[in-house]
């Protein structure tokens, strides 16, 4: 195994080879034999993609909604095969996301691939059925006060409106995820008790939710808080049924989706360019980037199904369409090979 990783880093690093390197890690193909860090890591992971309606619903100046379009299109391209497309809230509270129905309208469908929205309540469930959605997300917090500034509600009426909503979803057949924010963090609590993570992500779990992704919102875990509140999560729900949704606001996420995965988690959240941050959530930076995802799976010998060449296109149409930089390190670097 060592000959192996000798001759890893001499492909990695060899100067001029970059683009070449780029090419072993779009095919899933990255030295598979024998050098993941741990026998315990997934063999495949699902990136759950987050960027048309987190990376965007947080942008200052309103997204022409054929960007938003044309972006949940290339990122359907690229292998990707849940796509959270958009949110139905008050366009009030979000007004970015005020285009909901024409972007579920506007998209093409790629077989195979899921476009969930949030809802934060029934009124936003029937709506997002009616435009065409056929899977949903609702998403409560860990943390009291960021429910009320985020939804309006205390934790316990926010499950309570979820409740409403997993009853309207089960008649309509309907999946379900769950979200819980602020999972070792709030902005305006501080650190939060792994143990009311647990209790909320258990009660979306019991409640019907078949997937639980639990959400650094600030980006302010380190592995080891990450670690405590999962193995906290963990003794209530299934590791298979849990996610993680790091935002990477002091540069933790990449070392914190490596502790989930070391744990058997296999969904990670993520945004294209690394895009994002929640409008209730000030100073809070952009989700992991998922191009820096995929190349970290990819050269743990992880598969994704995702052509990074592609994803990083659709990358840099977004950025181009915002006038933005990325915010992904991997798009940064391949930039300037
Ligand atoms: C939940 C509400 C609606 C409560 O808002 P409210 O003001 O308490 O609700 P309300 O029932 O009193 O309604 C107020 C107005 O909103 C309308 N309304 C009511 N519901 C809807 C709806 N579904 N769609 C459209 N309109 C709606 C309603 O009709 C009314 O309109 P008005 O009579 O004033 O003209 C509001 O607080 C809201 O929309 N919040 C959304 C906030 C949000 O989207 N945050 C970002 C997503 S969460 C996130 O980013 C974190 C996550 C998931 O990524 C994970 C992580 O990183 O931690």
């Amino acid at each position: 195994m060592a000959a192996a990783m000798r001759l890893v880093n001499k492909k990695i690093f060899t100067p001029g080879m970059g683009q070449h390197y780029l090419a072993f890690t779009t095919a899933a193909q990255v030295y598979s034999a024998g050098i993941k860090a741990s026998q315990a890591l997934p063999e495949t992971v699902k990136i759950v993609e987050v960027g048309p309606r987190d990376g965007l619903q947080n942008e200052k100046v309103v997204v022409p909604t054929e960007a938003k379009i044309n972006l949940i299109n290339m990122l359907s391209e690229s292998g990707l095969t849940v796509i959270e497309a958009t949110s139905f809230v008050s366009p009030k509270w979000v007004p970015q996301m005020g285009d909901q129905v024409e972007v579920m309208k506007g998209i093409k469908k790629k077989p195979g691939v899921s476009y969930p929205v949030l809802t934060p309540n029934l009124r936003g469930f029937q709506a997002a059925v009616k435009a065409g959605a056929s899977e949903v997300a609702i998403f409560g917090a860990a943390s009291e006060l960021f429910s009320k500034k985020n939804i309006n509600c205390s934790v316990e009426e926010s499950l309570q409106r979820f409740d409403e909503v997993m009853k309207a979803a089960k008649e309509a057949a309907v999946p379900v995820r769950g979200y819980v924010s602020c999972v070792v963090g709030c902005p305006y609590e501080g650190k939060v008790a792994p143990e009311k993570v647990a209790h909320v992500a258990k009660r979306l779990y019991s409640m019907g939710c078949y997937e639980i992704s639990l959400g650094d919102t600030i980006g302010v875990g380190t592995p080891g808080s990450m670690t405590e509140m999962l193995e906290a999560v963990s003794r209530e729900v299934p590791v298979s049924a849990l996610a993680v949704h790091c935002h990477d606001t002091y540069g933790q996420a990449l070392a914190n989706i490596l502790v989930a995965l070391q744990m058997g988690i296999s969904v990670v959240d993520s945004s294209v360019a690394g895009l994002g941050g929640c409008p209730y959530a000030q100073g809070a930076s952009g989700n992991v980037a998922t191009e820096d995802v995929v190349y970290m799976l990819h050269g743990l010998g992880i598969k994704t199904g995702v052509d990074l060449l592609k994803l990083m296109d659709a990358g840099s149409f977004i950025c181009r369409a915002l006038n933005r930089k990325t915010n992904s390190k991997v798009a940064q670097a391949a930039c300037k090979l």
